[in-house]
């Protein structure tokens, strides 16, 4: 790691995906954190281009790479908003050579977050549904109000994303869905329903729903619904621009420096645990 007055070196991988393109403009907005690498799949079209040209920026001399020369490339903090098997190569990568790794991946399986948290106990590794600072305090408000209104209300979540999404629920969905459940001394892999369809049957009074829309260019929404008999509480995060995820991303990336080994989230970085 680099001391205090040496800019943090930042790499992106899937730097020409709508976070990478979003991150390399938010890099350059940002004091202290110098843009040093660019990676994206061997085969990608985008293999050479420049990666502040790609990002709607003059030209800033990084050009995209293939992810195959990651280990050999020089930088502090690798900030990844790939897919999961894409993930959890660049995070065995960092491991083996104890650089710092800021996951905003979703969609991982049970058996793909136990290998990230393998990868975690040789390198310091912050893993985050949501990287924003309003969904982030929307978790620890969820907490609370699960606490408060308990067993009486019923819970439902409801998430839109644009029309290119590929995993669904999103990752924060699932997130505000735990959240809940621990609150309420459930656990979400036994309560879960994903939809509904035909002769459904009453509602499990235990039950935490999940609704999903796709469509557009929804950049991100999120609603959690505590319906009782007489009142209804509703919790909602609207995310307007990818810069959001962006900059709480760099902020993890910037709070990882010199930090030990280990597997944290965006409640870690911003102090909400
Ligand atoms: N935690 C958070 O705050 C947020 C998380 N996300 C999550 O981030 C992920 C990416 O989202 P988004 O940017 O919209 O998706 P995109 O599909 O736009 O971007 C992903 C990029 O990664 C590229 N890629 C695939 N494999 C590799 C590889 N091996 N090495 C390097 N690059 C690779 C893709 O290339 P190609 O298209 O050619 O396959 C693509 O350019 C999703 O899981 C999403 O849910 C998104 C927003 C916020
Ligand atoms: O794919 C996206 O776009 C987003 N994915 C994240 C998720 O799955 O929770 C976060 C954000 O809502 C945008």
């Amino acid at each position: 790691m680099t001391d205090a007055n040496t800019p943090l070196r930042i790499a992106i991988a899937g730097a020409a995906g709508r976070m990478g393109r979003t991150l390399i403009a938010a890099c350059a907005e940002q004091p202290g954190l110098m843009l040093t690498a660019a990676f994206e799949h061997a085969g990608s079209g985008a293999l050479g281009l420049d990666a502040g040209v790609l990002a709607g920026l003059p030209a800033n001399g990084v050009a995209i790479a293939g992810d195959d020369t990651l280990a050999a490339t020089l930088f502090d903090v690798l900030i990844d908003f790939t897919g999961p098997a894409a993930t959890l190569a660049h995070a065995a990568a960092c491991a083996a050579s104890g650089r710092a790794l800021v996951i905003g991946t979703t969609g991982l399986d049970a058996t793909q977050k136990a290998e990230l948290t393998a990868a975690a106990a040789r390198t310091p590794i912050v893993f985050a549904p949501n990287m924003s600072v309003g969904v982030n305090l929307c978790f620890a408000l969820l907490a609370t109000a699960a606490r408060v209104l308990g067993d009486d209300f019923d819970v439902e979540i409801i998430e839109a994303h644009h029309r290119h999404k590929v995993d669904a629920p999103s990752g924060t969905a699932l997130r505000m869905g735990e959240v809940v459940a621990q609150a309420l001394g459930r656990d979400l892999r036994q309560c879960a329903v994903y939809g509904r369809e035909g002769q459904t049957g009453a509602r499990p009074r235990d039950a935490i729903g999940f609704a999903t829309v796709r469509g557009g260019d929804i950049v991100g929404d999120h609603t959690v619904l505590f319906a009782g008999d007489g009142e209804r509480i509703e919790i909602t995060h609207k995310a307007s621009s990818r810069l959001t995820f962006a900059r709480g991303a760099l902020r993890a990336a910037a709070w990882l420096k010199n930090r030990p080994s280990g597997l944290y989230d965006m409640q870690d970085v911003l102090g909400l645990r």
